[in-house]
């Protein structure tokens, strides 16, 4: 089942920058079409200063990429396009190339769920130089927000600790696909369930809903309220007590509690959405454990993010679910992740690849050339470190390697062939065919769980995490620096 198409259209091409199809057809024009090029995904900073991310989107790509052709509506709209002197844009004969172009390329990545570091190609894309080229934009608009939120997610659920966090930011999220992305990347960084109904059918998620404030200000008694909707639906109350005074609801829900079980049914628990969170959570702890409620949860909404979730949870509030929204979904404290699309190596006319490098002031900022996959060592507990290296370099079996730290070339860690390790990238397309079967949802947020357990707890905290170690191969650093010096030379 493709969402896209069921979303969308079929056709997606256009979801791309004019720019780079003005760049696509220059390479038509001047016969590099087909040129075999390399690029790759990455981010050069962790989000909301933080020690690790949450690789998430693939599964878009692919279902991006299983249609990835120009429709005749596509090609009809982009023959309407003019220059400045009024003339078409692409001429017939580009129109009619696009028309027939399949997608050939190689595709390989980081599979979702992976906790994943800056500078690492989460994505590496070879083919032809136009189909490549085409590609930039979507990708990024897909692994950028949805790496983001399963970040926050992930964050938020580590602030958690272990309690249920619900997703309810629909309301909030940056329009319908936003909100639908943002629903997906949050249950895979963590999240138990979502509010969003469409997003748990289209992504097989669970749904969840208490209600809202204006279902207790419609009856003329908020224990009126509670009673009619436990009457409505025995088997879903969780009630909303701070409409009109927080404990005096807990008392009226613990008033229409005794009713429903004496029909035989359970209160699942009450929802505190405004006030002090850790002063009346405790207090309606306490009411409902008196009251002979000990099993109802207690569940706690309102902007929460993973510092408040922190902060209440030393403050020794009993909450037991979190209602998380707008500042997850709309991943509040940074709305973008960074992530960008460089050229590592292009094919010359012998066939033999030209590397590339795209030059910055900031040392760390000079993109890695060459074809590039990631090795992650790792020892008996832990992940100790990330090496990015050249696949061309005949170190493609796993062994070990000296990596030096592109920010400072005199640190550099030395790996044996004793230690364990895995190359992160792995195959999704060849020659344009998918070659990978997507896990489902739910083993990909097992696999988040699974790497922050592999992840060093120095890497996960909040406050001034520590660097976890991503290098690059000793000989791909040489490489590079000769390449840097004879750039800045030209
Ligand atoms: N004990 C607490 N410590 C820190 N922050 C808290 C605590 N309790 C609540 N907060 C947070 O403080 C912020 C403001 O909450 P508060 O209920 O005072 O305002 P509000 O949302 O405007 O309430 P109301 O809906 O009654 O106007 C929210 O983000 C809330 O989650
Ligand atoms: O706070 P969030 O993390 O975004 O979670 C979603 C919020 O949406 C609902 O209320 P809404 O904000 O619509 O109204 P209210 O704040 O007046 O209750 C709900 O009660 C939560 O507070
Ligand atoms: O079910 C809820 O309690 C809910 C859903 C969306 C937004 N806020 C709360």
């Amino acid at each position: 089942m493709n969402i896209l198409h069921q979303l969308y259209r079929p056709s997606l091409a256009l979801l791309t920058d004019l720019y780079q199809l003005t760049m696509a057809y220059g390479y038509w024009k001047h016969g590099l079409t087909e040129r075999e090029s390399v690029f790759h995904l990455f981010f050069r900073n962790n989000p909301f200063q933080g020690g690790y991310s949450i690789a998430c989107g693939l599964q878009t790509v692919m279902e991006y990429l299983e249609n990835f052709r120009f429709d005749s509506e596509d090609l009809t709209y982009l023959s309407s396009l003019n220059g400045a002197d009024g003339k078409p844009l692409f001429d017939a004969g580009f129109i009619d190339y696009l028309g027939e172009m399949k997608f050939s390329c190689n595709l390989d990545a980081i599979p979702e769920g992976t906790v994943v570091y800056p500078h690492e190609p989460l994505v590496r894309v070879t083919g032809p130089m136009l189909q490549c080229q085409l590609l930039e934009t979507p990708l990024l608009n897909i692994i950028n927000f949805q790496t983001l939120i399963a970040t926050k997610a992930a964050r938020v659920c580590q602030a958690a600790a272990g309690d249920r966090v619900i997703e309810f930011g629909l309301r909030r999220a940056q329009g319908i696909d936003g909100a639908l992305a943002a629903s997906r990347a949050a249950f895979i960084g963590g999240c138990s369930g979502t509010s969003n109904v469409l997003a748990g059918k289209l992504f097989g998620m669970p749904v969840t809903g208490t209600h809202a404030h204006s279902w207790v200000m419609t009856f003329p008694s908020e224990r009126e309220a509670f009673d009619l909707y436990a009457a409505a639906m025995p088997n879903n109350c969780v009630f909303l007590v701070d409409t009109y005074d927080t404990l005096a609801g807990v008392r009226n829900a613990v008033e229409t509690a005794r009713s429903l079980r004496a029909m035989g049914h359970e209160m699942l628990g009450i929802r505190l959405d405004s006030g002090d969170l850790a002063w009346l959570s405790i207090e309606a702890r306490k009411i409902l454990d008196e009251s002979g409620f000990p099993a109802a949860r207690i569940v706690a909404s309102n902007d929460l993010d993973e510092r408040l979730i922190v902060s209440l949870k030393q403050q020794g509030a009993k909450i037991d679910i979190w209602g998380v929204g707008t500042k997850l979904v709309t991943a509040f404290d940074q709305p973008a992740l960074g992530g960008v699309y460089k050229l590592g190596a292009i094919r010359d006319e012998q066939g033999r690849w030209q590397y590339r490098i795209k030059l910055s002031e900031q040392t760390i900022k000079v993109s890695n050339p060459g074809i590039l996959q990631v090795r992650r060592f790792r020892d008996a507990t832990e992940h100790r470190g990330d090496m990015i290296f050249d696949q061309e370099s005949q170190l493609d079996s796993a062994g070990g390697a000296t990596m030096v730290d592109p920010a400072d070339p005199n640190r550099r860690r030395d790996f044996t062939s004793e230690t364990a390790s895995s190359d992160l990238l792995v195959p999704i397309f060849r020659h344009g065919q998918k070659v990978y079967d997507p896990p489902n949802i739910e083993a990909i947020r097992q696999r988040v769980r699974n790497e922050l357990d592999w992840t060093p707890v120095a890497v996960k905290r909040f406050d001034n995490p520590h660097l976890y170690p991503v290098g690059l191969e000793e000989s791909l650093h040489q490489f590079k620096t000769s390449m840097i010096q004879s750039a800045r030379q030209q």
